[in-house]
């Protein structure tokens, strides 16, 4: 049996650079911890994919999500399982890791047409966003889905 075509999806960050060169342009970049996948998630990335031509998807490592503090047992599911999750996403086009505490450097290198995050952030507030206007991107917040989180998710399945 071969391995599921998402596979191909994800990649190490030195390779990055190279395979978004290659995807369909505009680029759309999102970044996050995506731990356990909720309808607020794939709303939010369906409609960043609907904004160019690809959607890549930069996951905090476990490290990096750790140092976040989400809780002391967070991220729930380890980097290499929150990127096959992703990656099998259809709207998904690529997937790789950063262990920053931001995606700050990996957003300058790949240099994308497009940012996006949740409406749960101020994109006027983000150094990010200032890059990406620089080469003249843009960047926008999706709107957020009411009462989807994976923190009131954990505290839900934790408390009943
Ligand atoms: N309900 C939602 N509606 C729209 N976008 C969302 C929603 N929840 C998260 N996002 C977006 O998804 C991305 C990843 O978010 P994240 O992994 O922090 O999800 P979360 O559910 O808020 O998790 P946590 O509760 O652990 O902080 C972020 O860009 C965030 O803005
Ligand atoms: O999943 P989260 O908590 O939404 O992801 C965080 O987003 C931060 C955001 O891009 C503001 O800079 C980022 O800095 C952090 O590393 C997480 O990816």
């Amino acid at each position: 049996m071969s391995a599921p075509a998402f596979l191909s999806k994800i990649c190490a960050r030195d390779e990055a650079a190279a395979r978004v060169a290659s995807l369909p342009q505009p680029v759309v970049f999102t970044n996050g911890v995506f731990d356990v996948l909720h309808r607020g998630h794939v709303s939010y990335l369906a409609q960043a994919r609907a904004l160019g031509g690809s959607l890549v998807v930069a996951l905090n490592t476990d490290a990096s999500a750790r140092r976040l503090g989400k809780g002391a047992d967070r991220p729930l599911n380890r980097e290499a399982d929150r990127a096959c999750v992703i990656a099998a996403l259809e709207s998904v086009s690529l997937v790789t890791w950063f262990d920053e505490d931001t995606p700050l450097e990996l957003i300058t290198q790949l240099k994308p047409a497009v940012l996006v995050k949740g409406g749960d952030y101020d994109m006027s507030k983000l150094a990010e966003t200032r890059a990406v206007e620089s080469w003249g991107g843009r960047a926008l917040a999706i709107p957020f889905v009411d009462g989807y989180s994976t923190t009131a998710l954990v505290r839900k399945i934790r408390e009943g």
